[in-house]
C-alpha cells in the first residue's frame, strides 16, 4: 500500500469475522501487541486444533451489550501490560477493518478494561499501513448511536436490573441497610457480600472472586465498597480484584488505599493548596517541646493516625497536659499527630456528603455539652446547615484530589475560614439522612447507574 492511512488517538475499527462491526479503540504505538477485552475466556478443540470463545462487551461503559466470539488460537504469549504486570494471554489473527480497509491483525485477548478502551490498538498491526497524529481523533469516521444500535440492538442482554454487591461488613448496618434496599427500589438485585467471605483466585487470565460455599462472583456489574478502616487492606485486596475484573466500584481500591493514611492524605491535600488547620507529626519523643511550639503551643489537639469516631482525638488544655499526651502515645509506638485547636468552632464541624463531584447534602455537628468533638457517636447533634461557596469547594476539591467518588468531608470552621479536617471513603448515612430527610443512599444508586449508562426498563 502506497498510501497510508492517518489514525487519531482513538479510532472506531471493526473485526467483521468476529461479528463486531464497530468498537472504538485507543490507539497506542507505545504497544507493541494489539489487545481486545474480553470476557469468559475458554477454549475448545476444533478439528483438532485448539479454539477460543470469549465474550466482547464492544461498546465503552456498556456490560449490556454481549458478542460472544470464536476463533483459532495463533499462540500464548506472556504480554507486559502497562502497569508493568505481566499475563500470559490467548493471540488470535482475524481481520481488521479500517474505514475503506481491511488486512489481518492479531490480537491478545485480555480481560483487562484499559481506562474504558475496550481496545487498543498496537504498533505491530499498524505497521506499514498507518501513521499516528496524536491531536486527531476518529480520523476513520464517526459512528452515530443509531448505527450502533442497527449493530449491536440484538446483543442487548435482557436485563431487570444490575447486578449489585455491597462490599462490606455488617449488614445490619443502617447505611448497608439503606443501600441494599434503594438498589432493591431501583430494580437491581442487589448482595450483601461480607469481605471476610469473599476469597479470590489470583490469576492472570482469569481472576474470580468467590463467596463463602463456593459462588462465583464474577458477573457483578457494580460493587459499592464500604470497608470499614480494619479491613482496609484486605478490602482493598477484594476491591482491586473486582476492578481488575472490569466491575465497577463506587470508591476505587486506590482512593480508599490513599484516603485512609490520614498522612498522606493530609499531604495530599496540602499540595493542592487546601487549607488544614496547622499538624504537625514526629516520630521522635525528644522533641516534644518543639512540636507543641510548631504548632502554636497549647491548647492543642492530639490525634492517633488511626483513630476513628473520634476515639483517638485528644484535646490538651495545657502544655504540660500536651507534653504528657504526647509521651504517652509515642510510649506505646502509636502513630500520632498534634494540630492547633480551632476553639472559636465551639466543639461545632461540617460533614459535606459528596457524590460524584457534587455536595448532595450537608449537616453541622455539634458535640454534646462538655465535649470538643462533634462526633455523632459521641453523642453530638446533627442539623441543616447552609454552606458557603468556599466551604462546597473546599469539599469538592478534597473529594477529588483524593479520587473519591462518594466522601464525607469534614471541615471546621475557623477564624481563618474554613479548614478540612478529613475525608471518609464509606461516610455514614443515618445522621446525614435522618437530618437532612434526603435519599442519599438513592443517589448513591443513581450515581452507578449513570456510570453504567443504565436506564429503567419502559
Ligand atoms: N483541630 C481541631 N480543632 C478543634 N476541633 C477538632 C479539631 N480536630 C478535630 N476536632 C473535633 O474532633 C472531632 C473528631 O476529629 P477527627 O474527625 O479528626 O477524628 P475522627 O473523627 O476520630 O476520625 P473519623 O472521622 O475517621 O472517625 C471532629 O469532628 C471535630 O469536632
Ligand atoms: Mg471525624
Ligand atoms: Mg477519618
Amino acid at each position: 500500500m502506497d498510501e497510508k492511512i492517518i489514525v487519531g488517538s482513538e479510532e472506531w475499527l471493526g473485526f467483521p469475522s468476529l461479528g463486531i462491526p464497530a468498537i472504538k479503540a485507543r490507539v497506542d504505538s507505545g504497544a507493541k501487541t494489539s489487545s481486545l477485552h474480553a470476557d469468559n475466556i475458554s477454549t475448545f478443540k476444533r478439528n483438532g486444533t485448539p479454539w477460543v470463545t470469549f465474550e466482547v462487551h464492544p461498546l465503552q461503559n456498556n456490560r449490556r451489550t454481549v458478542v460472544r466470539c470464536e476463533a483459532a488460537v495463533v499462540d500464548r504469549r506472556n504480554i507486559k501490560s502497562s502497569n508493568g504486570t505481566t499475563e500470559k494471554r490467548y493471540v488470535i489473527s482475524t481481520q481488521l477493518s479500517a474505514g475503506e480497509h481491511s488486512w489481518d491483525v492479531e490480537l491478545t485477548l485480555t480481560n483487562r478494561d484499559s481506562m474504558g478502551y475496550r481496545m487498543l490498538l498496537g504498533r505491530e498491526a499498524m505497521r506499514h499501513r498507518m501513521l499516528v497524529d496524536p491531536a486527531e481523533s476518529c480520523n476513520l469516521g464517526l459512528i452515530s448511536k443509531d448505527q450502533l444500535k442497527a449493530h449491536y440492538g440484538s446483543h442487548e442482554q435482557p436485563q431487570d436490573g444490575l447486578k449489585i454487591g455491597i462490599l462490606a461488613s455488617n449488614p445490619k448496618l443502617y447505611s448497608n441497610q439503606r443501600l441494599m434496599e434503594a438498589a432493591a427500589e431501583h430494580g437491581h438485585q442487589v448482595t450483601f457480600l461480607n469481605m471476610r467471605h469473599c476469597y479470590m483466585k489470583m490469576d492472570a487470565e482469569e481472576p474470580e472472586i468467590h463467596y463463602r460455599g463456593g459462588r462465583l462472583l464474577n458477573d457483578l456489574d457494580a460493587v459499592i465498597t464500604r470497608i470499614r478502616p480494619s479491613m482496609t487492606f484486605y478490602g482493598c485486596a477484594l476491591a482491586r480484584q473486582f476492578e481488575s475484573m472490569g466491575i465497577y466500584t463506587t470508591n476505587t481500591s486506590t482512593a480508599i488505599t490513599q484516603s485512609r493514611d490520614k498522612l498522606f492524605s493530609l499531604q495530599l491535600l496540602i499540595k493542592k493548596g487546601l487549607n488544614i488547620p496547622t499538624t504537625g507529626f514526629a516520630n521522635s519523643p525528644i522533641d516534644t517541646s518543639d512540636l507543641i511550639d510548631m504548632v502554636g503551643g497549647a491548647p492543642l489537639i492530639v490525634k492517633l493516625l488511626e483513630g476513628t469516631q473520634g476515639s483517638g482525638v485528644v484535646l490538651a488544655e495545657t502544655r504540660k497536659a500536651a507534653e504528657s499526651v504526647i509521651n504517652a502515645f509515642k510510649a506505646l509506638h502509636a502513630n500520632l499527630l498534634v494540630q492547633e485547636f480551632v476553639k472559636e468552632a465551639n466543639g461545632k464541624d461540617l460533614r459535606c456528603f459528596v457524590i460524584d463531584n457534587k455536595v448532595v447534602a450537608t449537616i453541622q455537628r455539634e458535640a454534646a455539652p462538655g465535649e470538643f468533638r462533634a462526633n455523632l457517636h459521641l453523642g453530638g447533634t446533627a442539623s441543616v446547615v447552609r454552606i458557603s461557596q468556599e466551604e462546597r469547594k473546599l469539599a469538592l476539591d478534597a473529594a477529588k484530589t483524593l479520587g473519591l467518588k462518594v466522601a464525607g468531608v469534614d471541615i471546621i470552621r475557623s477564624s481563618k475560614g474554613p479548614l478540612l479536617l478529613e475525608v471518609n471513603s464509606s461516610p455514614g448515612l443515618e445522621g446525614i439522612e435522618t437530618a437532612t430527610g434526603k435519599d442519599i443512599a438513592g443517589m448513591v444508586i443513581t450515581s452507578i447507574e449513570k456510570k453504567l449508562r443504565w436506564k429503567k426498563p419502559a
